[in-house]
């Protein structure tokens, strides 16, 4: 456990504790803990109504006379129990070594999403899911909401920004192998969260209820139904046979209810683990004296991570000035498909592989084979033995070096079929 943290076992000791001693005999410092009051360690019987436990408690908060502010002694009164776990926070250490560049781009994701919620909060104030308003109020947004088009901006450009950073996150950490153990379940709740982000993006690009999301959203959802059991899958996605107004209350409904609340809580997870775990260095590395010591989480590389933070934010009102994105016509069901309808850059690989397969059943094939692809991703920390036991793998190094060229290419192709219009 926290191979890295010198000080792993920091969180079951409290850093500033006085020496423990009963409550009761020690008059409390002025401005912090009440003594006891009489009577507070008598069993459960005899206290009126009030359920204690019947066992004496160990000796109250050992924080009691740190030095803290007036209202920081008030919660700490309170959450003493959290304090070791603030303690072991204090703690964590970042290795240094020719990679560390590569442990910014996790939190530069968690940025991004941040500014989702935050900017799509704002959104919401305004915006109106249904057929009828969602382009008026989309428009509205743009061009009378003070600030408006800055919001909006920003939303759709951080959302751009935080799915490219959780691939970059994704494979710098497939590259060092961070997923080995005993981070294995890093892995899959950070792959979880990568789906969950794709999930984001495919279900805001309908909300502006434009041309293009209408038609993206038709041919996107129209995916699944080659396979067994997606026709079904496609009139849940769609709320009918078409898209239609119902899609759009389902979309809405999950960005900005199911898949927050699912994020929320699987990334509560995957921050746990690595507060829990510490960060991890490339196989061989602490063998071999490549590292070149550690910093403090807390404030050293948090400040550093600010300064990414900072970055992001500045290059966010850029391009959100300099390069706004459209906002089209109001979608039409009836209007025929613009030329070159094609989803998001995110989704452009799997898109080239449905139209590459152009044989008999060549896109249940695609997606079959990207389903399994996507399983055995997922179990890469399980399949890739060798690296638990810290020994190289260049095996999986070059699949991912594979995975990672397949995406790059046929991301490009759509790109460069696109530019062509
Ligand atoms: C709790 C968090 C979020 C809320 C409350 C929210 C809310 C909204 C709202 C109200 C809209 C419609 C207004 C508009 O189109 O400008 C929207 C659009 C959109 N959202 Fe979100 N969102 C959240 C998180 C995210 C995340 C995490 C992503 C992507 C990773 C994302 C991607 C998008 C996209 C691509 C659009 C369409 C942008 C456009 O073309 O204008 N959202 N969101
Ligand atoms: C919403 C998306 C995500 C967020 C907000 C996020 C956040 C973070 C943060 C803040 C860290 C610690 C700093 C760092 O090492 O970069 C981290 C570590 C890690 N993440 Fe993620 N992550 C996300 C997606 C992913 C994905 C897609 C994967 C892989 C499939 C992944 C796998 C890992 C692993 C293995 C570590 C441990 C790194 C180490 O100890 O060296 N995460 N994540």
């Amino acid at each position: 456990m926290a191979e890295n943290n010198k000080n792993a076992m920091a969180g079951s000791a409290p850093a500033k504790p006085k020496p423990a001693a009963p409550v009761a005999a020690k008059p409390a410092a002025p401005g912090t803990a009440k003594p006891a009051a009489p009577g507070a360690a008598k069993p459960a019987a005899s206290t009126g109504g009030v359920y204690k436990p019947p066992v004496e408690r160990a000796a109250s908060n050992p924080y009691k006379d740190s030095r803290v502010s007036d209202l920081g002694a008030w919660f700490q009164e309170r959450f003493y129990v959290v304090l070791p776990v603030i303690d072991y926070l204090k703690k964590k250490e970042v290795p240094k070594h020719r990679l560390s560049f590569w442990y910014y781009f996790g939190g530069l994701t968690l940025f991004f999403f941040i500014i989702q919620i935050l900017t799509g909060l704002l959104l919401l104030q305004y915006y109106k899911p249904t057929e009828a308003e969602a382009f008026t109020s989309f428009v509205f947004i743009q061009q009378e909401v003070p600030f408006g088009w800055l919001l909006r901006q920003m939303h759709a450009w951080s959302a751009n920004a935080m799915v490219m950073m959780a691939f970059i996150h994704m494979f710098s950490t497939f590259f060092m192998k961070s997923y080995r153990k005993p981070r294995e379940l890093m892995w899959v709740s950070g792959f979880v969260l990568l789906v969950l982000s794709l999930g984001f993006g495919f279900t805001g690009y309908l909300l502006p209820w434009n041309e293009l999301a209408f038609f993206a959203t038709q041919v996107g959802t129209e995916v699944p139904k080659v396979a067994p059991g997606g026709a079904f899958l496609v009139t849940l996605l769609r709320g009918g046979e078409e898209v239609s107004g119902e899609t759009l209350t389902r979309m809405f409904s999950l960005h900005v209810v199911l898949l927050p609340g699912l994020l929320m809580l699987v990334l509560s997870a995957h921050l746990l683990l690595v507060q829990v775990l510490g960060t991890s260095a490339p196989i061989g590395y602490k063998e071999s004296g490549m590292i070149k010591g550690y910093e403090k989480f807390f404030p050293t590389f948090l400040a550093k991570d600010a300064i990414g933070w900072l970055i992001g934010f500045a290059l966010l009102v850029y391009l959100a000035v300099v390069s706004p994105w459209e906002i089209g016509v109001k979608a039409d069901a009836l209007a025929s498909a613009p030329l070159g309808i094609k989803p998001e850059w995110y989704f452009w690989a799997q898109f080239q592989l449905l139209k590459d397969f152009t044989f008999p059943n060549g896109e249940l094939v695609a997606i079959i084979l990207f389903t399994v692809g996507a399983i055995l991703w997922i179990l890469v920390p399980f399949i890739d033995t060798k690296s638990s036991k810290e020994e190289k793998s260049p095996i999986f190094t070059i699949i991912g070096l594979l995975v990672l060229a397949f995406l790059l290419i046929n991301t490009y192709r759509v790109y460069l079929e696109s530019a062509a219009l």
